[in-house]
């Protein structure tokens, strides 16, 4: 990251937030059939251009024409895998980052396998809950499904050593996140209680970092930050509209969508870890 202190991480984010909306880069998003339509209008509320892009077929054709590509394992088939692995290699090969989101890969040998094949591909980027990146590190997590069942702070060393051995940046998501390259971490703070309970919110930001590592692919760490950081501060936003989960869900696409840069930079709460 090309900064060395909190604010100027902050106002890295605002000029990030608007070159992905001048960009408008385009992220192919391999995701799940929970999260495909939020996720898409995640990314076009932020300025970026989604396409679902996931047959054998086409995946990696596809990958080559895309800023960036996002993976997420949520609901795998041989079919799906396929697809996936093709989009991150040639993901890989054209120079371009993708992102990892390994959903509850720890569930399954279906879905341990599934997730060896994807991190020997070289994500730029891992983003997953605390239970998913302690599980990845080999640590004993408390997780079961798709939901986390650990902390953040109970993740944090896990997130270090698997930056380290992945050679990816890593985020920890939860009520306070955790972002590491392996040398560097931040703390990114704010959000709102309800993201927990609107489903597919995790898989959307993985979609985000995509949108954010396309504008910036020589810095995944500042641009991890920076789509955490839009994430925290229209959560906030979202959460003062709200008066339940259904409400948040639609109310925090408004308030990435009117999110500017001078708002972010304003209200990022970035701490060095
Ligand atoms: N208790 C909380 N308070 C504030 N923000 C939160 C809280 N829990 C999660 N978030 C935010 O919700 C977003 C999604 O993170 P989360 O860790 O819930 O993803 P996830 O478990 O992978 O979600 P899903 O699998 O449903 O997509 C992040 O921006 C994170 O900061
Ligand atoms: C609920 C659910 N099941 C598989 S993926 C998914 C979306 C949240 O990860
Ligand atoms: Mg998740």
């Amino acid at each position: 990251m090309a900064t060395d202190t909190v604010s100027s991480a902050s106002a890295a984010c605002g000029d990030l937030l608007t070159d992905v909306r001048h960009a408008s880069p385009l992220v192919q998003c391999i995701t799940n059939f929970v999260a495909m339509n939020y996720a898409a209008n995640v990314l076009l509320a932020a300025g970026a251009s989604p396409a679902m892009v996931h047959a054998p077929e086409e995946a990696g054709e596809f990958a080559r024409l895309a800023g960036a590509v996002t993976i997420n394992i949520g609901t795998p088939s041989s079919e799906w895998l396929e697809g996936m692995l093709a989009a991150a290699k040639a993901a890989t090969d054209a120079g371009r980052p993708w992102i990892l989101d390994p959903v509850a890969h720890f569930a399954t040998a279906y879905r341990r396998k599934a997730i060896k094949e994807l991190l020997a591909l070289h994500p730029a980027v891992i983003r997953g809950n605390a239970s998913e990146i302690m599980a990845l590190a080999g640590q004993v997590s408390a997780g079961r499904g798709v939901d986390a069942g650990d902390s953040v702070e109970q993740a944090q060393a896990a997130a270090t050593s698997l930056a380290r051995s992945s050679h990816a940046v890593v985020a920890v998501t939860g009520a306070v996140d955790f972002v590491t390259d392996g040398s560097h971490a931040v703390h990114i703070r704010g959000g709102s209680t309800w993201m927990p309970q609107v489903t597919a919110m995790g898989c959307a930001l993985t979609g985000l970092i995509g949108a954010f590592a396309a504008v910036h692919p020589q810095d995944s760490f500042l641009a991890t930050i920076s789509a955490l950081a839009c994430f925290s501060v229209a959560g906030e936003h979202a959460e003062a509209q709200s008066s339940g989960p259904g409400s948040f869900a639609y109310r925090f696409i408004d308030a990435l969508a009117a999110l500017d840069a001078q708002t972010l930079r304003a209200q990022a709460r970035i701490v060095i870890a």
